[in-house]
């Protein structure tokens, strides 16, 4: 059941079933983009997370803004428009923040009588439900300003072919799944997820080596890209449709949907990226990383290497492949870190934490949790610093440490 949400009304769990139309930030009906910049969009969400959403502390806030404006449109040769940088960028910097067009369910549920697999052929029943669906999107594209309606229907669609209406269409090949708190917390998985429908992120091209990590910003409710490398003047800012640690078939049969075919350097030589890939998932965990790092500080007889080479061989494994938007990268940076202070090797622990900051920047962590990061992390470092340097003073107090550093790391850290 959808409806125009009541402003006021708190919503609560029970009331998961109900989903409401709903422009946020709310604006007032005379509003134009040139009076609020930042824009607004039209949401079609379930009414317990309208609730969320307008309790969110600090909401709505400011979108951000690049320094210096790093980003344009045009031309990507075989794959329509793309993304490309104006400048330089570096690791961990915004490239754009933008609050999207449209917000709806991952899965939107329509009115279907609930057997209609088992009455009608597959095919019949598929093409019943993309209308109602086309049908209720409709409510939510006519609500938007009219330049929000032209932006909208000028993205790209994948989905010509398939008995997807224009809205339905433009929603399946531009629409990025929303994290952190813009998901249904009570239905948990895909049915509880959102996607959102940008007019210039969506203009982004995929790559099985994107260069930028995207995360929805509750408090500004927009999404940001952040550069998780550095990125040179003119290069095609890319992002990411699929899992990038699953074997190259599997990622071109998600990628199909798009039309997409990638033609990244893992593409192109998939035995020696599906190793690499498959070693990185296995290896790069955070459990098993803290373990190395336990066992090695506390025996003697382990070398340098176990710990030290071996992280290195890792951390450039996941760069040859592209991955630093992916979690191993940071914990790598972590484990480095932290192998270099059990080391007393400073300078070389200050560059790997420093680029471990990077990575959480990339991610969206809020400043004031960054500050929390920076203590925590000083505190660990500290609490390891020269330990295989004292090994043979007193290996009770080592033992010590490295248990404590394992509960930071995997508890109070939350990496
Ligand atoms: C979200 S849109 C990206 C922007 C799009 N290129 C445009 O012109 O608006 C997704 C579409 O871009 C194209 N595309 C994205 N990544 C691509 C890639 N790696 N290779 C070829 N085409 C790609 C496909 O046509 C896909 O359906």
């Amino acid at each position: 059941m959808s409806f125009e949400a009541d402003a006021d009304k708190k919503w609560d769990k029970d009331d998961i079933h109900l989903l409401a139309y709903t422009t946020q930030p709310p604006v007032d009906l005379d509003t134009t983009l040139a009076d609020f910049p930042d824009g607004w969009t039209e949401c079609i969400v379930s009414a317990p997370l309208k609730t969320i959403i307008l309790d969110t502390p600090g909401y709505p806030g400011q979108i951000k803004r690049p320094k210096i404006p790093a980003h344009c449109i045009s031309e990507s040769p075989g794959k329509g428009l793309g993304m490309f940088a104006t400048r330089k960028v570096t690791a961990g910097e915004l490239i754009l923040a933008e609050r999207a067009l449209m917000i709806a369910p991952a899965a939107l549920q329509v009115p279907v009588p609930a057997d209609i697999f088992d009455n009608y052929p597959t095919e019949q029943a598929k093409q019943a439900i993309l209308f109602e669906q086309e049908k209720a999107l409709e409510v939510a594209y006519k609500r938007m300003p009219e330049e929000h309606q032209t932006a909208f229907m000028a993205l790209y669609n994948s989905h010509t072919q398939d008995g997807s209406g224009p809205i339905v269409g433009v929603i399946r090949t531009n629409g990025y799944m929303l994290n952190g708190p813009m998901q249904d917390e009570w239905r948990p998985g895909p049915k509880g997820a959102y996607v959102g429908v940008f007019n210039e992120l969506s203009r982004l091209n995929h790559s099985c080596r994107p260069n930028t990590y995207r995360t929805f910003d509750m408090v500004s409710f927009a999404m940001e890209i952040y550069a998780v490398r550095d990125i040179e003047e003119s290069e095609e800012i890319t992002t990411y449709y699929t899992h990038l640690l699953l074997p190259t078939t599997t990622r071109q049969q998600n990628l199909e949907p798009y039309g997409v075919r990638c033609d990244c350097a893992s593409c192109a030589n998939p035995r020696v990226s599906d190793d690499r890939r498959m070693e990185i998932a296995k290896k790069c965990k955070r459990d098993i990383l803290a373990d190395r790092v336990s066992r090695w500080s506390t025996n003697p007889r382990l070398s340098d290497d176990f710990a030290l080479r071996e992280g290195e061989r890792l951390l450039k494994l996941v760069e040859d492949e592209g991955l630093e938007t992916e979690i191993c990268y940071s914990e790598l940076l972590m484990h480095l870190a932290m192998v270099h202070a059990a080391l007393g090797n400073t300078e070389e622990t200050g560059q790997y934490a420093t680029r471990w900051m990077a990575t959480r920047i990339a991610k969206g962590r809020p400043l004031e949790k960054q500050f929390e990061d920076v203590m925590t992390l000083k505190q660990i470092l500290d609490t390891f610093t020269d330990c295989r340097g004292r090994l043979h003073q007193d290996s009770g107090e080592i033992n010590g440490m490295a248990g404590k550093l394992r509960e930071m790391k995997l508890e109070g850290l939350n990496l």
